[in-house]
């Protein structure tokens, strides 16, 4: 049987749902999340995403193929172009500027997570990158689809967070995550048994990075 994303999910299903289904989520889908803890969070994302962009032009710079290549800049250009958007606009509306977003500590969540997918990217291929990225791509796009499949998520202006879970389940966002299902799916059907347990390291790593990821928001930890 060629191995196939949904198959690194199957080796880590405990970390895979505390990161899915972690206490941030629930209270960011039923608005009780602590309007610091949301803050928080946001502005180490800025910070996050910045170097996210960077492993996406990693990606593009390990990409052999225009296909390839055009996969990275999908990814570069969502950060740039919609993601970082949003963070923006929530932070002006805060009062807090770009510049000082900029110049913010980094987090050790922060910097663990994108040092880590950074490093992986480096020393590996373009497949341990990729599966590097893909809890943030494929979790993101499933957790949208989680809160809005639960009765308590509260939808619209009762919720703060509203915006935030629109734009994960957006068009734009779920069409970039099934590509990246079906990019990782094609290449993960000739890798040896080996090679897979290599990956599902990968994945395992960079998914408990995220579950450290919302522990840091929810404990405002930095
Ligand atoms: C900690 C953290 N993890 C995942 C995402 C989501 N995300 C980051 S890059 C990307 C792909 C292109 O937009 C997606 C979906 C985030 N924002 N912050």
């Amino acid at each position: 049987m060629p191995y196939q994303f949904e198959d690194l999910k199957k080796h880590c299903p405990t970390e895979w749902r505390d990161y899915i289904e972690h206490s941030f989520v629930r209270q960011l889908g039923n608005a009780s999340l602590a309007a610091e803890a949301f803050q928080h969070y946001l502005k180490q994302d800025y910070l996050f995403l910045i170097q996210f962009a960077r492993a996406f032009a990693l990606a593009a710079y390990k990409s052999p193929t225009l296909s390839d290549l055009r996969q990275a800049k999908d990814g570069l250009q969502a950060i740039l172009d919609t993601e970082l958007d949003l963070h923006i606009q929530y932070c002006n509306e805060w009062g807090i500027s770009e510049d000082e977003l900029a110049n913010l500590p980094e987090a050790r969540a922060t910097l663990a997570y994108t040092r880590y997918v950074l490093d992986t990217g480096n020393r590996g291929d373009l497949l341990d990158l990729h599966v590097a990225l893909s809890p943030c791509i494929v979790g993101y796009g499933e957790i949208a689809n989680w809160l809005n499949d639960r009765a308590d998520t509260i939808r619209g202006e009762a919720n703060p967070y509203d915006a935030w879970i629109s734009m994960y389940e957006s068009d734009e966002f779920q069409d970039a995550m099934q590509a990246e299902i079906r990019w990782l799916d094609e290449r993960l059907a000739d890798v040896s048994p080996a090679r897979f347990e290599q990956l599902t390291r990968i994945f395992r790593d960079a998914t408990r990075l995220e579950i450290d990821f919302w522990d840091m928001g929810l404990n405002l930890s930095d």
